[in-house]
């Protein structure tokens, strides 16, 4: 780090300003080039694009061939990063084709009080993939906090310019033009360059490598927002592609939605959330329902979120068979509310606990349904693949038990009838 500090003061000269000034670039790029060795430019197609910050740089690493630009730093890059150089992004050869729509059954439309939507072209079934869409962007979660906006802006418009189109599908994506300039000054916030505003309306947040990046899908940023959704997004980390899935049955004409907010939460939370994170209000079909509808989802998110914990204390206290009872509750509610897909990570403690009351059947049920959470969407993700062994262990190890169970249990029968 304290050689990127000798690169900043000699590049000090070209101060920035905005835009960057394409010496202090030139400049910096110049002199980091041999720095960031020994990563290789492979799997990159251009020399990485750097800003320099005290920890590391930051830089734009492009690949032309799958059109994806990644922010982030070079550390990064070369470890989990280095997917690119011994993957094929080849979504359809991952799904059973029977699950997966080969022309889009979805069109892009006007929607009132929305902008632009996905809505369905023909009946779609629940569990098909609706998109399989590769990243164009992806970027680091976290700006590093000494640098300027500007340059990060810079870095952004080089990530965009550098996709294989030039940047036009992402500049598509714009509010700008859309409204009128005044409304959109506000909705954008102060200071806040167009690219900026684009990428942060448009992203969705996704796990690499255990951190976080803002990934950019220039097909699945047309899908809007519903809190009570009929599709949901799902995330490879293996391929780098993010798939839209039909959470039920979808009929033509119907528009196509995803939830952009975290499960469980109430309306007005919702609301403020979308409002502050997203830069818009909502017009969903919850939100726009009638109050009492709206009052009854919320009771039955606030009952979801006090049994989540409720389960968890009580199975800690060891009184198990109270804690199923709310546990199944609990799933009743999350149905009713439709948010199924965004608890999927919640089967794991009733599996666990039905095993541990002896409830056999109940165990597998679950066990599936947490296999189904990693396998179901494509190929899992290195430590997906892992679970996924250990599932697979303890789905065997069950199915024996109950095998001997119901061996036993013949037995029994049969010795009761001979007395
Ligand atoms: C990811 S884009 C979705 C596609 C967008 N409608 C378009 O025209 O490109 C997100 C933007 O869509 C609009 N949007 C999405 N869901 C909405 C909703 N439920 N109510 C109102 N506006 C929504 C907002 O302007 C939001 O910033």
């Amino acid at each position: 780090s304290s050689q990127h500090q000798d690169i900043r003061k000699t590049c000090a000269r070209y101060p920035p300003s905005r835009p960057v000034s394409a010496n202090l670039t030139k400049c910096l790029d110049s002199l980091l080039a041999p720095s960031i060795s020994p990563l290789s430019l492979a799997p990159w197609t251009q020399p990485p694009h750097c800003i320099y910050a005290e920890e590391s740089p930051y830089c734009v690493f492009t690949n032309a061939h799958h059109s994806l630009s990644i922010i982030t730093t070079p550390d990064e890059a070369s470890t989990s990063l280095n997917l690119l150089s011994h993957h094929s992004v080849d979504p359809p050869s991952f799904f059973a084709p029977q699950k997966l729509y080969l022309s889009p059954p979805y069109k892009v439309v006007d929607v009132p009080g929305k902008g632009k939507g996905a809505v369905a072209t023909q009946r779609i079934q629940k569990g098909m993939a609706i998109l399989v869409d590769t990243a164009s962007v992806l970027a680091a979660a976290e700006y590093p906090a000494d640098v300027m906006r500007e340059e990060v802006q810079d870095l952004m418009e080089a990530a965009v310019d550098r996709l294989a189109d030039g940047g036009i599908g992402v500049r598509a994506l714009s509010r700008m033009g859309r409204r009128d300039e005044e409304e959109e000054e506000e909705e954008r916030g102060e200071g806040m360059s167009e690219m900026e505003d684009t990428l942060l309306t448009n992203s969705f947040v996704v796990g690499l490598g255990g951190k976080e990046y803002m990934g950019l899908f220039v097909d699945v940023a047309r899908f809007n927002h519903d809190c009570r959704p009929n599709a949901f997004l799902h995330f490879s980390e293996t391929t780098l592609a993010m798939t839209i899935w039909a959470a039920k049955d979808i009929e033509e004409g119907e528009e196509i939605t995803i939830s952009y907010s975290a499960a469980g939460m109430v309306t007005e939370e919702r609301q403020k959330t979308l409002e502050k994170v997203w830069g818009f209000k909502c017009q969903c079909s919850l939100c726009s329902a009638p109050a009492e509808i709206l009052t009854a989802s919320d009771n039955n998110r606030k009952e979801i979120r006090q049994l989540q914990k409720a389960v968890v204390e009580l199975a800690q206290k060891g009184e198990y068979d109270e804690a199923l009872s709310r546990a199944e509750r609990m799933f009743e509610l999350v149905e009713t509310e439709g948010l199924t897909e965004q608890m999927g990570d919640m089967y794991e403690v009733p599996a666990r606990l039905y095993y541990h009351v002896g409830n056999l059947e109940k165990a597998l049920e679950y066990t599936l349904k947490v296999k189904r959470e990693i396998d179901g969407y494509g190929l899992p993700g290195e430590f997906g693949a892992e679970k996924l062994k250990m599932l697979d262990g303890v789905i065997e190890r069950i199915e024996k038990e109950l095998k001997n169970k119901k061996k036993n249990e013949e037995e029994e029968r049969k010795n009761r009838g001979r007395t």
